[in-house]
């Protein structure tokens, strides 16, 4: 600002001695708007890389300037990423873009230049440094720094749960960072499973629905009570009973990401912690099978389990892996879980007798999940689902026996999936059909000699306590 008094001060005295009065005045008026025009603006860059961070406000600016351009732009960038259902708009470069909010006008520009090739660096950057700059006049700096940008971060988020496809995160290589500075790679998410498709006992449903819409509606229950905005689910039970299926269910119904957290891909409890930092809010993180990737039961003698790689894992002994049940735990629960909001931690895992009690102990998974055989009431799911019919279009006797029978079957809704879809065109023949199946299981599991031992009666005991853990908190 000084050099620019000065430059005006300068240019008044050159102005006094070289031009007659009449064009000095016109000269001045017009100098004068060039000279305000550039003082009354301020400018605000918005980098898409801030340091060796990606800069999320680029990200909610480039998604919120993409409605609007559609409209309004005169020259737009179209993009339509691998297995995207929709084209997406961006700002071409160097184009300008004009919002307005609450009577402000303000102007968008897209920059993208060449980076200077790095001789040394970490973490190599991207070759383009793409930026935003944000024009606004001086005397809206209040409402552009005090709630547009909110506004532009807001509107973003709804715009990418609404018209975005959802994406699932692997974290394939480990938690080593890519260029743009993320650990996880992604794919859209199209799992076509939601609450109406997952058969299950119906009331048990219903409360899970309620727990997670109370969760994501719960920002000032969170906030009031001074705890961190997340929740864990533990998800049990034997293979193809749908944990998978609820935990995109659940994604579904909240139109929340899911990060799928390849455990044995990670080496230390710092790359864990660098994973849960790169997840964004709104978001499910899970770990899929949790049992069988990692080994807690070698508890040290402080009584934290640190994890051993199965051997059916890509890991060895000695491959200097230092991460710990207690670096998981500091994962879920710790001061690391709460950078970052609403989000969703789920496990799953066949085997809920295998876990380290201190995974399951109260306050760590806040709701445990039971996914077991297919009920009669889930039957009846299954039946819209595959036949595309209610309970009462089929046979009554038929109905009648599978009622009678189907508990003592003990079939996974994937097992009696595949019996329905082989004649769904044929939705009598495919219930006598299921019906001779299931009355096969349960002779089967009739003869079968019911092994009693005091390991059995440990499993269910543990079982039992995992199901009465806390629902609510
Ligand atoms: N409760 C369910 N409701 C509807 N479909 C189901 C259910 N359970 C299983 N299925 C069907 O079986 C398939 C496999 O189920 P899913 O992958 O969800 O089981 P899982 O419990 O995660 O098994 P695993 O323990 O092997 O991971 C699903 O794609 C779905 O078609
Ligand atoms: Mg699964």
């Amino acid at each position: 600002m000084t050099s620019m008094m000065g430059f005006w001060a300068f240019s008044q005295t050159i102005l006094y001695t070289i031009f007659p009065s009449e064009l000095r005045f016109a000269f001045l008026k017009s100098f004068h708007k060039i000279f305000n025009f550039f003082t009354s603006f301020c400018y605000y860059d918005i980098t898409e890389i801030d340091g060796v961070n990606t800069n999320e406000l680029y990200n909610a600016v480039q998604l919120y300037l993409s409605s609007l351009a559609a409209t309004s732009a005169t020259s737009l960038s179209l993009n339509r990423g691998l297995n995207s259902s929709s084209i997406t708009f961006s700002l071409s470069n160097n184009h300008r873009l004009v919002d307005s909010y609450n009577g402000v006008k303000v102007v968008w520009e897209h920059v993208i230049t060449q980076r200077q090739t790095q001789t040394f660096s970490w973490r190599p950057l991207p070759e383009e440094k793409r930026v935003f700059i944000l024009r606004a006049k001086n005397k809206d700096k209040i409402v552009v720094l005090g709630s547009y940008l909110d506004f532009v971060m807001e509107k973003a988020k709804d715009l990418r749960r609404k018209h975005q496809d959802r994406l699932l995160y692997t974290n394939s290589h480990g938690g080593s960072l890519d260029s743009r500075g993320h650990p996880w790679e992604s794919v859209p998410f199209k799992h076509p499973s939601t609450f109406d498709t997952l058969a299950m006992d119906p009331l048990k449903k219903a409360e899970i629905m309620a727990d997670i819409l109370n969760f994501a509606n719960g920002e000032s229950f969170y906030q009031r009570t001074g705890r961190a905005w997340k929740r864990g689910y533990l998800l049990y039970g034997p293979p193809g009973t749908g944990k998978s299926s609820m935990i995109a269910a659940m994604a579904n119904y909240l139109g929340y990401d899911i990060y799928d957290l390849e455990l044995t891909e990670v080496n230390t409890n710092s790359e864990l912690r660098k994973l849960l930092m790169k997840t964004s809010s709104k978001s499910i993180i899970v770990i899929e099978d949790i049992d069988c990737s990692i080994n807690f039961t070698n508890r040290n003698k402080n009584g934290v389990g640190k994890i051993d790689y199965l051997p059916g894992s890509n890991r060895g002994e000695n491959g200097g892996h230092t991460i710990t049940l207690s670096g998981l735990l500091n994962f879920t629960d710790g001061l690391w879980s709460c950078c970052g909001n609403e989000r969703i931690f789920v496990f799953t895992t066949n085997h809920v007798e295998k876990l380290d009690p201190a995974l399951l102990r109260s306050g760590r998974m806040d709701m445990h999940i039971h996914m077991s055989y297919c009920s009669f009431s889930a039957l009846k799911i299954l039946f819209k689902n595959y036949l595309g019919c209610e309970d009462d279009q089929l046979d009554g006797v038929v109905l009648k026996e599978l009622e009678g029978v189907i508990d003592e079957a003990e079939m996974t809704p994937a097992d009696i999936s595949e019996v329905l879809i082989k004649s769904w065109r044929n939705k009598d023949k495919a219930a006598r059909e299921l019906l001779e199946t299931l009355k096969t299981r349960a002779k089967r599991n009739r003869m079968k000699p019911r092994k009693m031992n005091t390991n059995e009666d440990e499993d269910k005991e543990l079982e039992k306590w995992a199901l009465d853990s806390p629902i609510q908190d």
